[in-house]
């Protein structure tokens, strides 16, 4: 059975119905976390988890610290707590001043601990509480001992929104044998529940024979049965602070309980999947990436990131309409210009579709990778990410660089069109790191395409502040005169027909390369 019921979607949990303001109403709070947990020196779980899970989901995470552990992919090698007076030090510079939405508590080592968060919960009162009442490492290892266990019960529990055991834990607070069963796992919510807590979700993780991933969650009137495939990983340490950060999270955006459970459900899942095969330490439970980065920043690459002017020297831009005239695929093209000397390769697909482009591009990437040669997407910011490019390129009615900025982050090479002084000035605002401007000469490729002619390219050179890369009705011809006008800011020329429209792609890319070569050092020549 899975979510035989659907809840109402009224946040009935929140102790108080507060728009997301602050006292200045034109700036907008952001939705906020208090985690109250160990810090895990490797990182995988406690603090640290709870802060990559409320980055990744878009939440404010602060925290207090109640514990330090000393901690690997091996296990726990130490663990120090924080004086009880600390944690209340803690609790009150945050919740006195921070306006928290919701707070998430994860490894309370001692009763003074439990006592005090209570204490203070009741002093600053929140919209929702999270309890995930760690009390076992995935290692094993014990981080909380039984003689807090009447606190949960009686101080903690009571307040909770939600309470996140595993089989473990559920058994532990109810002081019963070993759950076994998804029938005990029911039986174990509803009494969870008589606790106090308005919902319960028991984790059957550990689940002998179980092929999926079940948990149950109990809202005090029905169950459901929360069901994911299982991923085979040794990667899962930190899961349970994740799954309860990642609630906290949703709730603090403003979901209700369930969706929000299920949410945290799919994050965690799809994040396991994502890290399965990433190696971080020796022990035998490794991490897992919150932020699902890890992996294509690992990858190999020839390339230094960072965008280099020099690159455009030769920018060679692919079109779909001539390869498919002349009978080649899009890799044979890219690897023919780069044989020939191009410094940079844009994919300029315009009528390809997107499946065969993804696939296409990702074989582009690693042609121009292992050859240190940043490959760039025109218009196609999906694409670029999926395939990990090096940037892509964005014309005045594309997605504006400012978006594609904060898409593919601080790192990606941006380029945009433009024909005026001030659309480069734009250009540079939105953070650009190059401008492509043209047409110069006029062009069959590009339909109905304004040229600019050299004085244009001049005069938006000269007012740029971004490096310039020529392009339109540019071939081995003309190139040099383009090169020669030694226009500040002018780095290269970028050219789709004299290279593709062309029998051999490879020669008249060599023949293109000697003409700027020969160019650029006569420039240098009068420039000394
Ligand atoms: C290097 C470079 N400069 C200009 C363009 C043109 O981009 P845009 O104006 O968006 O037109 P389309 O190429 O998308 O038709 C470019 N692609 N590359
Ligand atoms: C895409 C583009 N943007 C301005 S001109 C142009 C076409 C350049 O193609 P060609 O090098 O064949 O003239
Ligand atoms: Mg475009």
């Amino acid at each position: 059975m899975a979510y035989t019921q659907v809840l109402s979607t009224s946040c009935m949990f929140y102790k108080e119905d507060r728009v997301p303001m602050t006292s200045d109403n034109s700036k907008m709070k952001p939705p906020h976390v208090l985690t109250v947990a160990g810090s895990d020196s490797g990182a995988g779980a406690g603090i640290q988890a709870d802060l990559k899970t409320c980055a990744a989901r878009g939440v404010y995470c602060s925290t207090v610290i109640t514990a330090v552990t000393a901690q690997n992919t091996v296990g726990v090698q130490g663990v120090n707590i924080v004086p009880e007076d600390f944690v209340v030090e803690q609790l009150k510079s945050v919740l006195s001043d921070m306006q928290v939405d919701v707070v998430k508590t994860g490894m309370l080592p001692s009763v003074g601990i439990v006592s005090v968060l209570s204490q203070s919960l009741h002093e600053f009162p929140v919209r929702a509480l999270v309890v995930d009442p760690v009390m076992v490492s995935t290692s094993g290892d014990v981080l909380a001992g039984p003689s807090i266990l009447a606190e949960f019960r009686e101080e903690l529990l009571p307040m909770a929104d939600i309470i996140t055991p595993n089989l473990k834990e559920a058994s532990a607070l109810l002081g019963c044998q070993q759950l076994k069963t998804v029938s005990d796992m029911r039986s174990a919510a509803k009494l969870l529940h008589e606790m106090g807590p308005r919902y319960v979700i028991v984790k059957g993780g550990d689940l002998p024979d179980s092929l999926d991933a079940v948990d149950v969650f109990f809202d005090g009137q029905d169950f459901y049965e929360l069901r994911s495939s299982r991923i085979k990983t040794r990667n899962t340490h930190g899961t349970g602070c994740s799954l309860a950060s990642c609630i906290a999270a949703e709730l603090a955006k403003g979901s209700s309980m369930l969706p929000a459970v299920k949410v945290a459900k799919r994050y965690v899942e799809t994040a396991l999947d994502y890290s399965k095969d990433i190696a971080i330490g020796n022990g035998t439970q490794g991490p897992f990436d919150h932020i699902f980065r890890l992996k294509s920043n690992g990858q190999k690459s020839h390339r230094q990131v960072g965008f280099n002017p020099s690159d455009l020297f030769l920018y060679a831009v692919t079109d779909s309409g001539m390869n498919e005239k002349w009978g080649r695929s899009i890799t044979d093209a890219v690897k023919a210009a780069i044989e020939g000397g191009a410094t940079i390769v844009q994919l300029r697909e315009k009528d390809a579709e997107t499946h065969k482009f993804l696939e296409a591009a990702k074989a582009c990437c690693e042609i121009c990778h292992s050859h240190g040669i940043p490959l760039l997407i025109n218009d196609r910011i999906d694409i670029a990410l999926a395939c990990d490019a090096d940037g892509v390129h964005v014309g005045q009615s594309d997605m504006p660089a400012s978006v594609a900025r904060t898409l593919l982050g601080p790192e990606k090479i941006i380029g945009v069109s433009c024909k005026t002084i001030e659309q480069a000035h734009q250009a540079w605002i939105d953070g650009a790191d190059y401008i492509g401007c043209g047409g110069v000469y006029p062009t069959n490729t590009k339909a109905n395409n304004l040229t600019v002619g050299l004085e244009g390219l001049k005069t938006v050179c000269k007012a740029s502040k971004l490096p310039v890369v020529a392009i339109g009705g540019i071939n081995a011809s003309n190139a040099g005169s383009v090169m020669e006008t030694a226009v500040q800011n002018l780095k290269g020329v970028a050219v789709v027909s004299a290279l593709f429209d062309r029998e051999c792609i490879l020669t008249e890319t060599r023949k293109l390369h000697a003409v700027l070569k020969t160019a650029a050092s006569m420039t240098l020549q009068r420039t000394h």
